[in-house]
């Protein structure tokens, strides 16, 4: 019998900041092709682990591994470099820049031609210029600004500047997309439009883990909700369970709301 290897493996993780313990025995998984959500109300750890799992932080205890390679000590490029991209609650365009620009630059830090090969027009680097031009209109499309790709990134709305933001981390052609709080700032259509490029992403083969506040966003998108708060697991399940999960809604509402 052989046993799935998870994508990625979080095994009891625990990171102090000088007395306050901000995660303490964070234990999940994530399977191979999965969206899973890390969830929990403010201050409960979800960008910490974020940062721990992206190489942004070390672990005071415990380790993440992933497809089995263990990410101890690695820099946050060699984590990207391996499969793991992750986007970033700001939003990071130049304004000043199109789309394309944008997106050319991206790939451009990704691209492993020598500037001294670009600046004299080898064919090496003319063949992979093309190739660089190609792939800014297919992620431009991929995360629907195709038609705006040639649209100053600061003439976007907030919501669409982040999808140059995702399509930036798409660029690094990632196996795992780690999305921070994605939807923040969006509107109802927006964020409907993003859980069907999520899920268009992942039926590409990429595996999710997002943090979210945006609580019907995550019901609708996630396989797999991980809850914490104080730092700590208190559920894990799919959306329907979380949803009635006592311990949950004691969480977020407190619990008054439990014994109503
Ligand atoms: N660099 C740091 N130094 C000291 N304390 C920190 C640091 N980073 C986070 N913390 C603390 O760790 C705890 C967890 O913070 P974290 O930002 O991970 O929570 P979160 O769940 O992402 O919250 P939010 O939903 O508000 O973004 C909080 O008490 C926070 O104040």
């Amino acid at each position: 019998m052989t046993t799935a290897v998870p994508a990625l493996k979080v095994e009891h993780v625990a990171i102090h900041f000088g007395g306050l313990v901000a995660l303490s025995d964070l234990n999940f998984t994530v399977d191979e092709g999965e969206i899973v959500s890390l969830i929990g109300p403010n201050g409960a750890g979800k960008t910490t682990a974020f940062n721990i799992v992206t190489g942004f932080l070390a672990p005071t205890h415990g380790s993440v591994s992933y497809r089995g390679t263990p990410l101890d000590g690695l820099k946050p490029h060699q984590i990207a470099d391996i499969g793991l991209v992750r986007t970033f609650q700001r939003t990071s365009v130049f304004p000043n820049d199109t789309i394309y620009d944008n997106l050319l630059i991206g790939l451009h830090r990704q691209s492993r031609v020598h500037l001294p090969e670009a600046l004299l027009g080898l064919p090496r680097a003319r063949l992979t210029e093309r190739k660089v031009r190609e792939r800014a209109h297919e992620l431009a499309e991929w995360v629907g600004l195709g038609r705006r790709i040639h649209d100053l990134a600061g003439s976007l709305s907030y919501g669409e500047q982040r999808l140059v933001g995702v399509a930036l981390a798409l660029a690094a052609g990632p196996s795992m997309l780690l999305l921070d709080e994605p939807v923040s700032g969006m509107n109802a259509s927006e964020t409907h439009t993003f859980v069907e490029l999520i899920r268009n992403i992942r039926s590409r083969g990429v595996t999710i883990l997002l943090v979210e506040h945006d609580m019907p966003m995550v019901m609708s998108v996630s396989d797999r909700i991980v809850v914490l708060n104080y730092g700590r697991i208190i559920a894990e399940g799919p959306p329907d369970t979380i949803r009635n999960d006592p311990a949950v809604i004691e969480a977020y509402l407190g619990k008054a709301a439990v014994h109503a």
